[in-house]
């Protein structure tokens, strides 16, 4: 597991400099700016038990959600369940199958990169519904460093589209976040 932290850790921070320079930026930026200083990933092993509720209520393996960091690099078993919806603006929602390749990451854009790209970059609503199969994940959260100030990038902002979000220390945004899903801080 050590190992496996390390290896999708190195490759989850040369995702983001291929992201730094899809933005105009140089590909050293987000480590210029702290965001890995020292990293702060976290590895998620996730079980879904196979049976299905027998209500007719809609049951969730994970409901709609966006994670809240950079990236996340996801790795499953292969069984379906994963949904992503790609216009969340956009009400219905409409939420469309992952494909699995066998070999390959899944990658989310997390909430804070978002916040970087003044939304050119959306993060990735997803949730996963049960198929009546048990299913096995590994998510791996690569968020910035609790001391990092994620504020939106001067290739993303103009006179025409002001910054969206005030800059915020992503040990804060992440806190706000946690309270707001479990009730309280870390
Ligand atoms: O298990 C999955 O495929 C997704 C898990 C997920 O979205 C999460 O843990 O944030
Ligand atoms: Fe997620």
């Amino acid at each position: 597991m050590e190992d496996y932290y390390k290896q999708v850790l190195s490759a989850g921070e040369r995702l983001i400099s291929l992201i730094a320079l899809a933005l105009d930026l140089e590909e050293n930026f987000f480590h210029d700016v702290g965001a890995f200083n020292p990293p702060n990933g976290f590895l998620r092993l996730l079980h879904y038990p196979g049976e299905l509720s027998s209500s007719n209520e809609e049951i969730y393996g994970a409901s709609a959600h966006s994670d809240y960091g950079m990236i996340t690099l996801l790795a499953t078993d292969g069984v379906g369940g994963l949904q992503v919806c790609k216009e969340k603006l956009k009400k219905p929602h409409v939420w469309e199958d992952v494909q699995h390749i066998s070999g390959a990451f899944i990658v989310n854009i997390g909430d804070m990169m978002e916040r970087w790209t003044n939304c050119l970059f959306r993060s990735t609503l997803h949730r996963v519904m049960p198929r009546g199969q048990e299913r096995y994940s590994a998510a791996f959260f690569l968020d910035p460093n609790p001391d990092c100030v994620v504020e939106c990038l001067k290739s993303c902002c103009s006179e025409s589209t002001p910054p969206r979000f005030p800059p915020i220390r992503s040990g804060e945004y992440l806190n706000e976040r946690f309270k707001l899903t479990y009730g309280a801080g870390n």
